[in-house]
């Protein structure tokens, strides 16, 4: 199968409430109208109904209600169980993705309205991982354009875009949405015009701002190659823009995060020999769902009944060892990235920071 002819997976994240699932609905509605039909997955077991029709929806695989009692837990404790529970069986979902590529160009996944619930526990981990050792992945970060006028919650919202950014280290896309109610175009200036965020700073005197301020510098680079595009997802427009960026953006994993990727995987390998065991495809992570097939067909609740499955207490093994791996890389890139930072200085010789 040539690059082209590969299916892309699209994880949509974004704080609750930005609009993903409404986004992911107007996608898969574009997509049917345009081409193939999208293949669409459901990430989130609190969610009442999907407006879009999900090929695979993690409600039929976990009950979250009856997680909630089994386990007693909260609302938050459950939804990640959930995904902990059904992150043990992706495995049987990839076969599925597999033997069902060529009919769709695109996996739309949507997930769970808390975002951090996603992004950082292990199970969130292991999607994305297992998605990105398989298929092109990239991953469309939903922002509320209208909860984002304020200079200091756009700030907050790119910060958590940028952690995002390198916590997956997958190819990026900024779906700035709600843009019948607000024009995206004053965030977009903020990050192209430092002098307009600046301005737009003005009026906020406190500490926050100055931290604001030196943010905005610092997160020039991120700025820098992002892709944005400005969407309704309720009245349908920026949509055509949208599968523009996402073109670019499979591209960026094909011709950069998929190198980056494999030497990365290696060197882990090299150096952590037992991880072999869950860094492939997912088949040998432990089993603490009943076995069965995912998909629609999928009603009961498979727990394993009586044993422990807190979110600090499962995957014993593995997610320490991935900490680990995550943690050494991640430092690896810091000092990567520092190490450009002071080259160009000296190159300049100027601070890396001024822009004034
Ligand atoms: N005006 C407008 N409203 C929107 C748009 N997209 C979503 N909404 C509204 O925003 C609200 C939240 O949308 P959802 O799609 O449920 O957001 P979500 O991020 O999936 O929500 P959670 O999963 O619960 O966090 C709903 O009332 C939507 O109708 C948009 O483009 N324009």
């Amino acid at each position: 199968m040539t690059e082209a002819e590969q299916p892309v997976c699209v994880i949509i994240l974004g704080m609750a409430g930005s609009g993903k699932t409404t986004l992911v609905n107007r996608l898969t509605s574009k997509l049917y109208s345009s081409g193939p039909p999208p293949y669409v997955v459901n990430l989130d077991p609190a969610c009442l109904e999907v407006p879009y029709p999900a090929n695979v929806d993690i409600r039929d695989t976990v009950n979250y209600k009856e997680v909630m009692k089994q386990y007693g837990l909260g609302p938050n404790g459950a939804i990640v169980t959930c995904l902990n529970l059904f992150s043990t069986k992706f495995d049987q979902l990839l076969s599925l993705m597999k033997k069902n590529q060529g009919r769709h160009k695109y996996y739309l996944f949507d997930t769970p309205g808390q975002i951090e619930v996603f992004t950082w526990s292990a199970s969130g981990n292991i999607i994305t991982e297992a998605l990105a050792s398989t298929f092109p992945t990239v991953v469309v970060y939903v922002m509320d354009t209208v909860r984002s006028v304020n200079p200091v919650t756009f700030m907050s919202n790119m910060l958590y875009a940028c952690s995002i950014l390198y916590k997956s280290k997958l190819p990026f896309v900024v779906a700035m949405n709600k843009i019948d109610v607000v024009d995206h175009n004053f965030a977009v200036e903020w990050m192209r015009d430092f002098e307009s965020f600046e301005e737009a700073l003005d009026s906020e005197t406190s500490y926050v701002s100055n931290l604001t301020r030196s943010m905005c510098l610092a997160l020039e680079d991120f700025y820098k190659d992002l892709l944005v595009a400005g969407v309704s997802s309720t009245t349908g427009d920026g949509f055509d823009e949208l599968l523009q960026k996402l073109v670019a953006a499979e591209k960026e994993f094909h011709d950069v995060y998929q190198i980056e990727r494999k030497e990365e995987e290696s060197r882990a390998k090299a150096s952590t020999p037992s991880m072999k065991k869950v860094t492939g495809e997912g088949e040998e992570m432990p089993l603490v769902v009943q076995d069965s097939a995912v998909g629609r067909e999928m009603s009961e609740v498979f727990l394993r009944q009586g044993s422990d499955e807190s979110s600090e207490g499962e995957d014993e093994e593995t997610p320490v060892g991935r900490d680990e791996m995550e943690e050494e890389s991640f430092a690896d890139f810091v000092n990567r990235v520092r190490d450009e930072k002071l080259e160009k200085k000296n190159a300049k010789n100027e601070p890396s920071c001024s822009k004034s």
